[in-house]
């Protein structure tokens, strides 16, 4: 994309002492550039006592089982149809790249600022260490980055982003070396995550009635994978003293396919918006991964899956810490639009209109900055 785009449209900024004293500060002095009380308060979180629902459980041993297939596979279909969300249990996934994960993020936020940002955002760049900032500014030209300093609102929270596949895009400017293991551990998960993507996928399109090389040749393009593309986020969300007051991640839908989130901690913190407007708190299974709906996968679904908005608010007590794994629908062609079967299948019309790759990822960029949803300007009439 021409960095004159993501000039407009990026909302990351280093983390400086500036901003924020000690970054997080733990006191109740909430720093102004924090604050988003009115937007916490006027939003209406579904109570434990209510949360009669959970979020759907998806079992890949299930799945896998000839016997219970079918039945799981249906459950699979019900939760993105449905929730656009659910947490996926005996994955398979190797131990030992979610443990070597695991440590090496927890490793790399419990560093010093400084060391941290030897991999800090640069002006104008989403890769690299740094947080969001939303609001009406761009960013500023002072040398720390900056943003606004005065009317931009700052996520409560640290991350690390990272373009990881294909492996020849990845810049390695941006890959931390400290701790010295962190670098190997995106890799191998990246790897891992891409074929904990790949086993699911099957199972959707059998679920959506089309042929699963067709959905995976979307992700994967028609050869060994070497189309994909996978952006990758480590996100740190520092306890907050008051909770009320801050935000951990701006509400928002993932633009890609599929996005697959691992905790490294029980701490609660990601909310799901459901069809009445409330936000339902997830509780995440120990040792699960908590899987969503991106945008594009809602594109090539014809709208038969959705793509949810959510939201993290920090805990008061205890920090979060979450590896996500963005596996793009980008590959094989240049277009995003609904897959061509399910249209013919069904007599269905199509509910997204195609578009370009590129201007849907400009577009996505820009609507995200605006606080606008960009899917929706796609929608056809007949949906
Ligand atoms: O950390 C989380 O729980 C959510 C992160 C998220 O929504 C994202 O990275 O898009
Ligand atoms: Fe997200």
């Amino acid at each position: 994309m021409d960095p004159a785009d993501y000039n407009m449209v990026v909302k990351r900024d280093r983390v400086t002492d500036a901003v924020a004293p000690s970054g997080f500060p733990d006191t109740v002095e909430i720093p102004e550039r924090f604050i988003r009380t009115d937007e916490v308060r006027a939003s209406v979180v579904v109570g434990e006592e209510e949360a009669a629902y959970e979020l759907p459980v998806v079992d890949m041993a299930s799945l896998l089982d000839p016997e219970l297939s079918a039945s799981e596979t249906a459950k699979l279909g019900s939760a993105c149809r449905d929730w656009g969300f659910f947490q996926l249990t005996n994955h398979g996934v190797d131990e030992a790249v979610m443990q070597q994960m695991k440590d090496s993020a927890a490793q790399f936020f419990s560093l010093p600022l400084e060391s941290k940002n030897a991999v800090a955002v640069r002006r104008g760049g989403l890769q690299g260490f740094g947080h969001h900032f939303n609001g009406p500014a761009a960013a500023s030209d002072d040398a720390g980055g900056g943003g606004d300093q005065h009317s931009a609102k700052l996520d409560w929270a640290e991350c690390l982003l990272l373009d990881t596949q294909p492996v020849e895009s990845r810049n390695m400017e941006f890959w931390p070396t400290d701790p010295p293991a962190f670098r190997d551990a995106l890799d191998a998960y990246s790897a891992e995550m891409a074929s904990l993507a790949r086993r699911l996928l099957g199972f959707m399109a059998a679920d959506l009635g089309v042929n699963q090389e067709a959905l995976k040749a979307a992700f994967f393009g028609g050869g060994g994978g070497d189309e994909m593309r996978q952006t990758m986020g480590v996100h740190h969300y520092p306890p907050c003293r008051r909770p009320d007051t801050v935000i951990g991640m701006t509400p928002h839908t993932d633009a890609f396919g599929l996005t697959l989130l691992l905790h490294l901690d029980d701490t609660p913190g990601l909310q799901v918006r459901r069809g009445d407007g409330r936000w339902f708190p997830v509780r995440p299974l120990p040792g699960a991964f908590v899987v969503n709906v991106g945008d594009a996968l809602d594109v090539l679904s014809n709208a038969a899956y959705r793509s949810v908005e959510h939201r993290v608010l920090p805990h008061a007590h205890r920090a979060r810490t979450t590896v996500v794994v963005f596996q793009d629908a980008s590959a094989g062609g240049g277009v995003l639009a609904p897959l061509p079967e399910l249209l013919l299948a069904g007599d269905e019309p199509p509910r997204y209109r195609s578009i370009e790759k590129l201007q849907y990822s400009k577009g996505y960029l820009r609507a995200l900055g605006q606080g606008t949803n960009f899917l929706h300007t796609l929608k056809t009439s007949s949906r």
